[in-house]
């Protein structure tokens, strides 16, 4: 379960493309083994933040920490070091295609590591064994659905035992029971394997079901709003804007009809 210890803090973040600013002063901690979720409105910059957080995009202002190291500031090979902690989970799963799925998780594994072609094959059915995808080594991804496709996407990020996890947008694409059936695989792994999860979603029902704590991004103000637990904030957070995101609009003032 999640410690009071920080896995990353940031620090007077300010993000920007150019001359256009999208998100400014963020501070915020994700604690050791928790499920953090980024949300917010359309277009507020959950993703942008998610690319900061894993190096994409460089910071136009304030600094990144992971485990108290300066991740902004660090030269390349201890960077490069630092990066091979993180396992990312794009949109779709973002698997080749012309690749069984035992060879997209052991892909990673070739690249980092000195296993065997064997070795990396038992690693990669153990990580599809952890996804609940036993059994589907040697399937290729448009054989299998879109949420097993994201399973798989998770298996490979978790290829070289990453201890903190990022998963931009699980639900999207998917319907409600395979939606939710990833949302309970995110928590078993969590737990099982004490990874850090950061989530981008605007999905509430598994805001709901997973955070810990969540951070809210506005995108009117251009600042962050409030960082807790979401059901905390949805019944009592102080900001109009988060309750109204949290309750999808239902505290908003009735609409005269007629
Ligand atoms: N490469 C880019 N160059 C310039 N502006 C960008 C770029 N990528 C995103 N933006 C802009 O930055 C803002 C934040 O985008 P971002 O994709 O991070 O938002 P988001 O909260 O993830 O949105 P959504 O929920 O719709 O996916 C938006 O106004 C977007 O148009």
């Amino acid at each position: 379960m999640a410690s009071e210890e920080p896995k990353i803090r940031v620090e007077h973040l300010d993000m920007a493309y150019g001359n256009f600013v999208v998100m400014n002063d963020l501070n915020f901690e994700v604690r050791k083994g928790e499920v953090f979720v980024i949300m917010g409105g359309s277009g507020c910059g959950k993703s942008t933040l998610l690319k900061h957080l894993i190096g994409i995009i460089e910071p136009a202002k304030g600094e990144i920490y992971y485990d108290g190291e300066n991740f902004t500031q660090a030269d390349d090979d201890v960077k490069k070091k630092m990066l091979q902690g993180f396992g990312v989970t794009y949109q779709g799963g973002a698997l080749w295609s012309s690749m069984t799925l035992a060879e997209n998780v052991g892909l990673p594994l070739g690249e980092f590591t000195t296993l065997s072609q064997k070795e990396i094959r038992e690693v990669a059915s153990y990580k599809l064994s952890l996804v609940g995808l036993r059994g589907f080594e040697d399937f290729y991804p448009a054989e299998i659905s879109g949420g097993m496709c994201k399973r798989a996407g998770l298996a490979r990020a978790m290829a070289l035992d990453p201890d903190v996890l990022f998963f931009d947008e699980p639900s999207a694409g998917l319907d409600p029971i395979s939606s939710r059936l990833l949302d309970d695989l995110i928590l078993e792994l969590r737990d099982s394997l004490g990874a850090t999860f950061v989530v981008v979603t605007h999905e509430l029902a598994s805001i709901f079901a997973i955070a810990d704590r969540a951070i809210f991004l506005d995108a009117k103000t251009r600042y962050q709003l409030e960082v807790d637990n979401p059901l905390k904030m949805r019944d009592h957070s102080d900001f109009e804007a988060v309750r109204t995101f949290l309750l999808r609009g239902e505290n908003a003032a009735p609409v005269a009809v007629g």
